[in-house]
């Protein structure tokens, strides 16, 4: 599961939050609330895409806030299965042809060869012409 990126085309912010010791942990999309959120959107975006409970805690959100937090709720994940890091595949690159000798060969006949049969035609009539 992703935590950033984009659900139905819309593009969407989550954060998430241990729950119940360390193997699970909660999922919020907070993408709707960034407008609204009374402690301005920065901290939301500074908060997503990792563990976010000690930033929510240290705010000492009250109860209210902590229901309204249902709202924004869209999973569990398995910490297990979160990446520690994020490894960086570049996309895939069209392949191209590294060895150019194939190329140039190409070329020469592309030039010899109108050449040859060109010799071979004035060589052709010049010797039906004089026999
Ligand atoms: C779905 C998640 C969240 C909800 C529903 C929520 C809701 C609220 C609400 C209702 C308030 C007003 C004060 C209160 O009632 O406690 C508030 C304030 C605040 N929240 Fe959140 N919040 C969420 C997540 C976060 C996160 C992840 C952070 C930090 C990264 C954060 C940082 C703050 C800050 C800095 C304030 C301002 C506190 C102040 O001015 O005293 N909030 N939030």
């Amino acid at each position: 599961m992703t935590h950033e990126g984009s659900l139905d085309g819309n593009e969407y912010v989550k954060f998430y939050t241990r729950l119940n010791s360390i193997v699970l942990e909660q999922v919020y999309d907070v993408t709707k609330f960034l407008d609204d959120h009374p402690g301005g959107d920065e901290v939301l975006l500074s908060a997503t895409g990792k563990d976010a409970t000690d930033d929510f805690e240290d705010v000492d959100h009250s109860s209210s806030a902590r229901a309204m937090m249902d709202e924004f709720f869209v999973g569990e994940i398995d910490t297990a299965t979160i990446p520690s890091k994020t490894t960086y595949t570049p996309p895939k690159q069209p392949h191209y042809n590294q060895d150019k000798t194939s190329e140039f060969i190409i070329k020469l006949l592309q030039f010899l060869v109108p050449l040859a049969i060109l010799g071979v035609a004035v060589g052709i009539r010049f010797y039906t012409k004089s026999a």
